[in-house]
């Protein structure tokens, strides 16, 4: 029995020849492939073609610098040093692990050997798990903020004309995956279009991801859109993070307030609606993405491009159907089904039916709402608590509509009295005091500047329990 390097001779074993050696290289499963001083491949296993789908022959004799540039083994070539881990050949769109090392001819370098196996499965199967984990993380952050939102058209409260024909072609965009653009004042309802449009489309099951442009700072705007690789910067969480364009991943991305992002933001979004792929913060692999674009703002885009504040192009690819939501003072005949509505989920929490006086619709219908939708719900909101009974009357609207009152009592030169009108501020200004300080009358009392004995004489004569 004769001792090799590592290696034994048996009777089984006579001798260890160059091809018993390279019938050992071709059944080994992982990818082998040898490259010489100047990056020619001298050698490549029969593993090659199986897992990179390209026969042996083409490579063999071809220069690696010019097939995957960017390979670790020609780096080794300089350096010397062996490398292992993960990596990805742009030639063929791939993820590999694996290890290389350098072959020496006494001191110099001639050549390196890398073995790796395609784990382009296993990135996706990973991608997927961490999208799967992103998305529980973003769910559980958003759950307590989350609005009851309507769930599809049929349930999007407006009758209007303009309304329905934006409803229309909000519904027939639905069915496709253009890019959706959603003008409308603050308030004016974007956020439930945007949702209804992506619950009437085939990607409903999938995730919608919501974006506030304006709320994320600058400087972590593109970490959180594209997400970033494991120490990526300074607090960077371990790991890196997914961006929410990933999260959106087969689903929609709604893209709020479209038109408080910066002009370099906007660069880098409009590659990423162009080319669907982008680079994590830190990272260089690009990443593909199939996702649905929605975008929102109640800016003037229009006059933002004639000041350069607003991207030309990026408006061209954004604004391939526009949906423009009307404002409730334009919509007027929409605020008592509106109304109806909110009051139906607040008579829920409150224990029993509310409806408007005659005065209160006819204020609803004069008032200019300049915080549309979502002014009416919150003073909808406030009346249902102040109120006791059913009857939603002036003085249970919030104090901040007191002025407008008393435009509506000079505007319908109502035959009450200027104790009356006082009486009727003065009552609402106590019960909204009472709501802000929770039922403590002595707090109300002091913040009013009641004294004690004036503050329960008003109690009584208003009636307030
Ligand atoms: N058609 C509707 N039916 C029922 N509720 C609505 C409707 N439109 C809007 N709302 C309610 O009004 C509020 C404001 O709507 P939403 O957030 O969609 O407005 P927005 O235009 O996106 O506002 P902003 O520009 O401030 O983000 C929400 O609470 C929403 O539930």
């Amino acid at each position: 029995m004769s001792v090799g390097v590592h290696a034994v001779t048996t009777s089984d074993f006579p001798q260890w020849d160059r091809e018993l050696l390279f019938h050992i290289l071709d059944n080994i499963h992982d990818v082998v492939l040898v490259i010489d001083s100047d990056t020619t491949i001298v050698y490549a296993n029969e593993a090659y073609a199986k897992i990179l789908g390209v026969p042996v022959a083409k490579v063999l004799g071809r220069r690696l610098d010019k097939i995957e540039p960017k390979a670790a083994a020609i780096e080794i070539l300089r350096t010397g040093k062996p490398t292992s881990g993960a990596d990805y050949l742009d030639s063929l769109g791939i993820d590999v692990v694996g290890s290389s090392f350098p072959l020496y001819n006494g001191d110099s370098i001639i050549g390196c050997v890398s073995t790796f196996k395609n784990i382009t499965e296993v990135v996706e199967l990973n991608r997927e798990l961490q999208q799967t984990k992103g998305l529980a993380d973003y769910l559980k952050e958003q759950l307590e903020q989350w609005e009851q939102l309507p769930l599809s058209f049929k349930e999007y409260v407006g009758q209007n004309r303009n309304v329905k024909e934006t409803l229309v072609l909000a519904a027939k965009v639905a069915r496709t995956d253009s890019t959706v653009l959603i003008r409308g004042e603050s308030g004016v309802g974007k956020e439930v279009l945007a949702r209804a449009v992506h619950n009437s489309s085939r990607r409903k099951d999938m995730p919608l991801i919501k974006v506030n442009c304006a709320a994320i700072p600058e400087d972590l705007i593109e970490s959180e859109l594209f997400g970033y690789e494991d120490g990526a910067f300074t607090g960077a969480k371990k790991g890196g993070k997914l961006g929410k364009f990933e999260l959106a991943h087969s689903g929609t991305i709604f893209l709020d307030e479209i038109g408080d992002m910066s002009y370099t933001m906007q660069a880098k979004l409009l590659r990423v609606l162009q080319e669907k792929e982008f680079e994590r913060v830190g990272g260089t692999k690009p990443i593909k993405v199939n996702i649905r674009v929605i975008a929102a703002t109640n800016r003037d885009l229009e006059s933002m491009i004639k000041q350069g504040a607003f991207r030309r192009d990026l408006y061209y690819r954004l604004n391939i159907v526009p949906l423009n939501l009307t404002p409730l003072r334009e919509r007027k005949d929409d605020i008592l089904a509106l109304a109806k509505t909110f009051l139906g989920q607040f008579a829920k929490e409150v224990g029993h039916e509310l409806i408007l006086s005659p005065q209160v619709v006819g204020f609803f219908q004069d008032y200019d709402w300049p915080g549309n939708i979502r002014e009416l719900q919150n003073v909808l909101e406030h009346a249902s608590i102040v109120c006791n009974g059913m009857i939603i009357e002036m003085y249970h609207l919030p104090a901040q509509l007191i002025p407008s009152t008393f435009d509506q009592y000079d505007k319908t030169k109502d035959s009450s009295s200027v104790k009356e009108i006082i009486a009727s501020v003065e009552r609402e200004l106590i019960l909204s005091a009472l709501v802000t300080h929770k039922n403590n009358r002595t707090k109300a009392m002091e913040a009013l500047g009641f004294s004690r004995r004036v503050f329960y004489d008003k109690l009584r004569r208003y009636g307030i329990k």
